[in-house]
């Protein structure tokens, strides 16, 4: 058996914060962060945690199918910003919607972790697995530094996900899941000091997200583009919808790969970087909006990348 998507669902928090909001609280500009990223807007929680996200793109997901949360055999969440370390949000949402059957766990691969997500869920319906949730979910407000306008203006709150179900025909056609950990120091967040009484608590990092900004934007026009080169070249893809982080890097790996723009799908403009949320919400929009019809055959390429560092790239036929 193989794994299709059968429902798409997204959440994003109420609250909007514009760039003229930020620009009353730190140094920066509409027009520098629009000109620089692509982003607008984005929406920042206001008492919403990770799990809740997750818990309402659940909820959407059985009700688009009419399913009883006893028939989910899994749940799997990729998140960099879980409630807790324990419990997983996986296992939040399990017990949230009554998924009594279904066994949970998160994944950490950052803004790569839906299609690591995906990718593992595939091989569950491979291995016997019939339905289960694959949710990226993100409430990065709680970890930015929100005096540094470097990475503060960059990212926002979300979730978004979809239902695998099992089928005979192979939907999840090409995968590619690399990793460099060599960089990983590029893009951290969450350190945790150890402040132990028999040790030297030595803060080495911040506890907030940091980033080398030119090392991860190099990073992702040309590993990431290496690897949607990889997995597209002899196919016809209709769309390609790669992690929402910056519309600059959409321009230039569309440019690279000799691809018109306009198949490079974009939303980041009203939510920023949401992470392992970004393909998701991208996803279920463009499904709403009649873009993208699950069942209709079309060739969509995923790449998720980021921290780790990790990427991923996946190309399904819907
Ligand atoms: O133009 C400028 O000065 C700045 C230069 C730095 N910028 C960046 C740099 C990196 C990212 C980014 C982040 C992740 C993590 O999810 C993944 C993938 C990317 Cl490409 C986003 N923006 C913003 C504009």
């Amino acid at each position: 058996m193989f794994g299709k998507i059968t429902a798409t669902a997204s959440y994003v928090p109420e609250q909007i914060v514009t760039n003229q909001q930020l620009s009353e609280i730190m140094d920066t500009s509409d027009d520098w962060i629009f000109s620089r990223t692509g982003i607008k807007e984005r929406r920042i929680s206001n008492g919403e945690n990770t799990s809740d996200l997750c818990t309402n793109v659940a909820t959407k997901l059985l009700a688009s199918r009419g399913l009883a949360p006893d028939e989910l055999d899994f749940i799997l969440v990729a998140t960099i910003t879980p409630d807790f370390n324990t419990p997983a949000v996986a296992c939040q949402v399990q017990g949230n919607i009554g998924a009594h059957q279904a066994f949970a766990f998160d994944i950490s691969a950052a803004c790569a972790g839906f299609v690591y997500a995906l990718s593992l869920a595939e091989k569950l319906i491979r291995t016997g697995s019939k339905k289960g949730l694959v949710i990226g979910g993100e409430v990065l407000s709680k970890v930015l530094d929100w005096e540094d306008r470097s990475t503060a203006v960059l990212f926002g709150d979300g979730a978004g996900g979809v239902l695998l179900e099992a089928t005979n025909h192979q939907h999840l056609l090409k995968e590619s899941l690399q990793s460099d950990g060599t960089r990983g120091l590029s893009l951290t967040s969450g350190f945790v000091e150890n402040k132990n009484p028999y040790g030297s608590s030595s803060t080495q990092y911040s506890a907030c997200m940091q980033m080398v900004g030119r090392e991860i934007f190099d990073f992702a026009t040309r590993d990431v583009v290496q690897s949607i080169h990889a997995i597209s070249e002899h196919e016809s893809v209709d769309y390609y919808l790669l992690h929402q982080a910056n519309s600059r890097i959409l321009d230039k790996v569309a440019r690279k790969l000799k691809v018109p723009r306009h198949k490079f799908l974009q939303n980041m403009q009203f939510y920023g970087n949401t992470s392992a949320a970004s393909i998701p919400i991208l996803l279920d929009e463009e499904v709403k909006r009649g873009t993208l019809s699950l069942g209709s055959g079309q060739k969509v390429v995923f790449s998720g990348f980021g921290g780790g560092l990790a990427w991923g790239t996946m190309l399904a036929a819907l």
